[in-house]
């Protein structure tokens, strides 16, 4: 779709630049000689009443009727964009005052401006394109005040205003990039229906005058013909409604590209090649049957602007009923995409391959609507921050209702009983009243429990949580920490915790499954973590070692472990870690070390895995202590 209509919108920009050029003097002239001719060779759409080709009269109001559209959408935007959007930085009067302004615009008639316009200012091609901009600006208008009012709110804003940046400034490098793109993709839309809407004015013969002539014109000539010479409306019909359509289609195929690649600059995926898939391994260890998922070789790629970038490789585990497991690392260690990649919610445009994804019985690779709706309410996910997570304008209990209303086909009436009953599970005091307020009325550790009750609505056998207590303070983490624990505890269910905190996740997980630059290099019991010297991988060893505790020397700097992780988008031979290890050889420079067990009970994915008790000094050689 997207080419195609780039390509129409080329050959229409093309025809307006040169048909006034080639054909303008000749489709002006009249020909006695031709008056009213039929479609033919000379003519392939005949002429008209004064002799003149028809075809060439089309092509030569390209020019007129694409620029009065464009000029006129182009007013309307700006116009709206300064009405809507404006006032976010100028206050809450002003705000105010323009919502009723835009308020009270929306409820006039289309036609009735337009009319009313033309009674005012009197026919021609300017008034036209006045009376359009007219009735398009409020609409504009209010997709501004919509989309700017969410960066009125944004933190980004109040820390610009905080530091004295200037309204003006405010305006055109805080609130208009932000809402640029929604506004550019409805200007394209919008170009179609006001070519339309102005080719109906002068059809009226209220907008482009004699001599002057746009599509609109013609046909309101050819119309008076049109029992005697029909062909004479084919030529500026077709073109109306083709260019109505292609400006609709480029604004669309605009929208879908800008929501693909979230704005940013990538390759095509021609350019890209094959979507990475992941390596077969010497070794996959069976998942045991009972178990509740089992994930083997799991990559998620995503396309770059240099080729793809690839945050996570051949990932394998698995997880019991019940279990409750951690997953920790480094920032940018792939553990968000890995968990929404297993809950079927990675970026559109991610290439997700696996050689096993099973949950329960079903199989997520065949990706079938069966298996979708299973995850629906068979997978809960808490998601980092839950003011996001949460829609800003449907009230609370309205959310958590939509599971059993969805899935469960319950009616209005007990999904809001379900709802309370499972904001009342969460411990949130007067639940009847929090349920009908909105999430912006909850404290942050209010929606992290609202979230948490949310993905059990569906009494979920697996609950994935990104991170959720990262925003909240440590008294409230605890609370919700230890409700998350009792209600896997008493509905039963499973639950990956992604987080960076060792210290959570020793307080809610059995397991723990280490990741670094996109792989598990171990999985190990979670009480392990707590005596560094009884891990094997000196990454666990060294992430571990570097938290600090009762004993630490606070006099002293904390350790940290020097180095970087390897960039995203290079493939490099062997371990990841190789770059940042005291004990790595050639081995693990050239080889990617494959997981096995390990004496500790779990298993780690290195070259040479330190079995014996070492001096935490040795593990952290090398590193700033
Ligand atoms: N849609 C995307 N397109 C391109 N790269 C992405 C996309 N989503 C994530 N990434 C990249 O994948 C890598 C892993 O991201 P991920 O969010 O999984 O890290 P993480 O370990 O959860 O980090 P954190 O703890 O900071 O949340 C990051 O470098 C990130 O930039």
């Amino acid at each position: 779709m997207a080419i195609l209509s780039l390509a129409f919108t080329l050959l229409f920009i093309v025809v307006a630049i040169v048909a006034p050029i080639l054909w303008g003097e000749q489709a002006t002239v009249a020909n006695p000689s031709a008056i009213l001719t039929p479609p033919g060779p000379g003519h392939p759409l005949g002429t008209d009443a004064l002799g003149r080709d028809i075809l060439l009269r089309t092509l030569v109001a390209t020019r007129l009727s694409l620029v009065m559209a464009l000029v006129a959408t182009v007013m309307g935007a700006v116009v709206g964009l300064l009405i809507g959007a404006l006032p976010t930085v100028l206050g809450p009067r002003a705000q105010r005052l323009f919502s009723s302004v835009i308020n009270t615009w929306l409820a006039f008639p289309v036609l009735l401006v337009a009319m009313l316009t033309v009674i005012l200012l009197g026919a021609g091609s300017n008034t036209a394109v006045i009376a359009l901009a007219l009735t398009m600006t409020p609409s504009f208008a209010r997709l501004a005040q919509t989309l700017s009012s969410r960066v009125g709110g944004s933190e980004y804003l109040a820390a610009a205003r905080m530091l004295g940046v200037s309204r003006s400034r405010q305006f055109t490098k805080y609130v208009l990039p932000n809402i640029a793109e929604p506004v550019i993709v409805n200007v394209t839309i919008s170009i179609g229906g006001g070519l339309l809407a102005l080719s109906s004015l002068s059809f009226l013969g209220v907008g482009v005058q004699p001599p002057e002539y746009d599509w609109g014109r013609l046909l309101s000539e050819a119309f008076a013909q049109v029992y005697t010479a029909p062909a004479a409306a084919v030529g500026p019909g077709v073109a109306v409604v083709l260019a109505g359509i292609t400006f609709g289609m480029l604004g669309e195929a605009l929208a879908g590209h800008l929501r693909t690649q979230g704005g940013g600059k990538v390759l095509s995926r021609r350019k890209l090649g094959a979507a990475p898939t992941a390596p077969v391994p010497a070794t996959d260890v069976p998942a045991a049957p009972t178990a509740l998922l089992e994930v083997t070789g799991l990559s998620v790629a995503f396309p770059g602007p240099h080729g793809w970038i690839r945050p996570v490789h051949d990932v394998t585990f698995s997880i019991a009923p019940g279990e409750i497991v951690g997953v920790v690392g480094e920032s940018g260690s792939g553990k968000s995409v890995t968990m929404m990649a297993v809950a079927q919610l990675a970026d559109a445009g991610a290439a997700v391959t696996a050689r096993t994804l099973r949950f329960g019985h079903d199989d997520l690779l065949a990706s079938s609507s069966e298996s979708r709706r299973t995850l629906g309410t068979k997978i809960g996910v808490i998601f980092q921050d839950s003011l996001t997570a949460l829609n800003p304008a449907m009230r609370v209990g309205s959310q958590l209702a939509e599971v059993p209303r969805v899935h469960g086909k319950a009616s209005r009436a007990s999904a809001h009983r379900s709802a309370v009953a499972a904001l009342d599970a969460v411990r949130i005091p007067e639940p009847e009243r929090r349920a009908n307020q909105f999430p912006h009325e909850f404290s942050g550790g209010m929606r992290q429990r609202a979230l948490i009750a949310m993905a059990q609505m569906g009494k979920p056998s697996l609950i994935i949580a990104d991170e959720p207590t990262t925003a909240l303070d440590v008294t409230v983490q605890q609370r919700v920490l230890a409700l998350l624990r009792r209600e896997c505890e008493e509905t039963g269910a499973a639950a990956i915790v992604v987080s960076h905190d060792i210290a959570v996740l020793a307080e809610l997980c059995q397991r723990v499954l280490v990741m670094y630059a996109g792989r598990i290099v171990e999985d190990v019991d979670v009480r392990l973590l707590a005596t560094p010297e009884l891990l094997a991988h000196p990454y666990t060893r060294a992430l571990a070692a570097s938290l600090p505790d009762l004993d630490t020397d606070r006099t002293r700097p904390l350790a940290t472990i020097p180095g970087e992780p390897p960039a995203l988008t290079e493939q490099l031979p062997g371990c990841a870690f190789a770059a940042r290890c005291p004990f790595a050889t050639d081995l693990c420079r050239t080889e990617t070390p494959i997981a096995q067990d390990h004496q500790h009970g779990g298993r780690v994915a290195c070259w040479h895995p330190q079995d014996s008790p070492l001096d935490r000094q040795r593990t952290l050689e090398g590193a700033v202590l």
